[in-house]
């Protein structure tokens, strides 16, 4: 059996480059580090984005012109294609990883919410790497997340992890802009700080992310009040994951 178990949520900025290509050794390093917990005796169930934008390198341009339709396409699409990734470098590495494709429903009290903790408690024994992404080529709005942070909280919640990290394109939350010379980043946040004023507007665009920063911070607060120690840091820079683990001092970390 394992002795500790995290979430790790990987956001669609992480993986992709500015032509919103997914970006192979990303997700190989990611793996790397997962493995390596692995022989540490510390489980991951990773949440990982990127179903739409894959679907997108795929499809390309849609003719379909509702938006929600046009997400469920992509995604169906790109759902697959994602996962054929994921088991490939999992393979590489020795491991083996399952795909697992929540909706809100899931989380809801009564028998859905435990099959939910039956099917990741379950493929953790065996020593399998659960995949979660929201379902987004069934999910439309009553059984949506908001986007992938609340799941990946709810997902930390529902198996009471021992900490949650959040991978993003960028260090943590900042002050300000995050190109702005005049912001710091913010090392340390309980989970009743209100500090929405740091929060800049989002411009991104259909499939490259929907939560935003503002997202992250409400849900890492959420499984922080859950005594869940929770990280916002870059899935970019390579070692993040081990080096929080590790103790040191990465990201924004938010707990009691
Ligand atoms: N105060 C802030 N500190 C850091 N990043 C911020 C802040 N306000 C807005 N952001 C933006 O939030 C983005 C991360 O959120 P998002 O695009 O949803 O990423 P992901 O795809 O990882 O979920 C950053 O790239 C940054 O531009
Ligand atoms: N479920 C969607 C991602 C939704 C989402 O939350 O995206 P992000 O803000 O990049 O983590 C997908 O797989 O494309």
């Amino acid at each position: 059996m394992y002795k500790e178990k995290i979430v790790v949520k990987v956001g669609t900025n992480v993986m992709t480059n500015k032509d919103n290509r997914i970006v192979r050794p990303v997700l190989r390093e990611l793996v790397r580090q997962i493995a390596e917990l692995y022989e540490r005796g510390i489980m991951t169930i990773l949440v990982s984005s990127g179903s739409v934008i894959a679907g997108k390198e795929v499809l390309g341009k849609s003719k379909i012109k509702d938006r929600t339709q046009k997400r469920q396409v992509y995604s169906a699409i790109g759902q697959p294609r994602m996962m054929r990734l994921y088991y490939n470098i999992f393979q590489d590495f020795g491991m083996k990883c399952a795909q697992v494709l929540p909706t809100k429903r899931d989380f809801s009290p009564g028998i859905h919410r435990q099959n939910m903790i039956n099917c990741c408690e379950g493929l953790l024994s065996e020593g399998i790497v659960p995949i979660a992404n929201e379902d987004d080529a069934v999910s439309v709005t009553m059984s949506m997340f908001s986007d992938n942070d609340e799941l990946a909280s709810l997902i930390a919640q529902l198996l009471d992890a021992d900490k949650l990290i959040i991978l993003t394109d960028i260090d943590g939350l900042y002050t300000g802009h995050p190109e702005e010379d005049s912001s710091d980043l913010i090392k340390n946040v309980n989970p009743d700080e209100d500090l929405d004023k740091y929060i800049q507007d989002n411009n991104k665009a259909e499939g490259e992310g929907r939560g935003g920063m503002g997202s992250k911070l409400d849900y890492a607060q959420q499984a922080a009040a859950k005594n869940i120690p929770t990280f916002i840091a870059n899935g970019k820079k390579d070692n993040t994951i081990i080096d929080i683990i590790e103790g040191k001092s990465v990201g924004t970390k938010v707990s009691l």
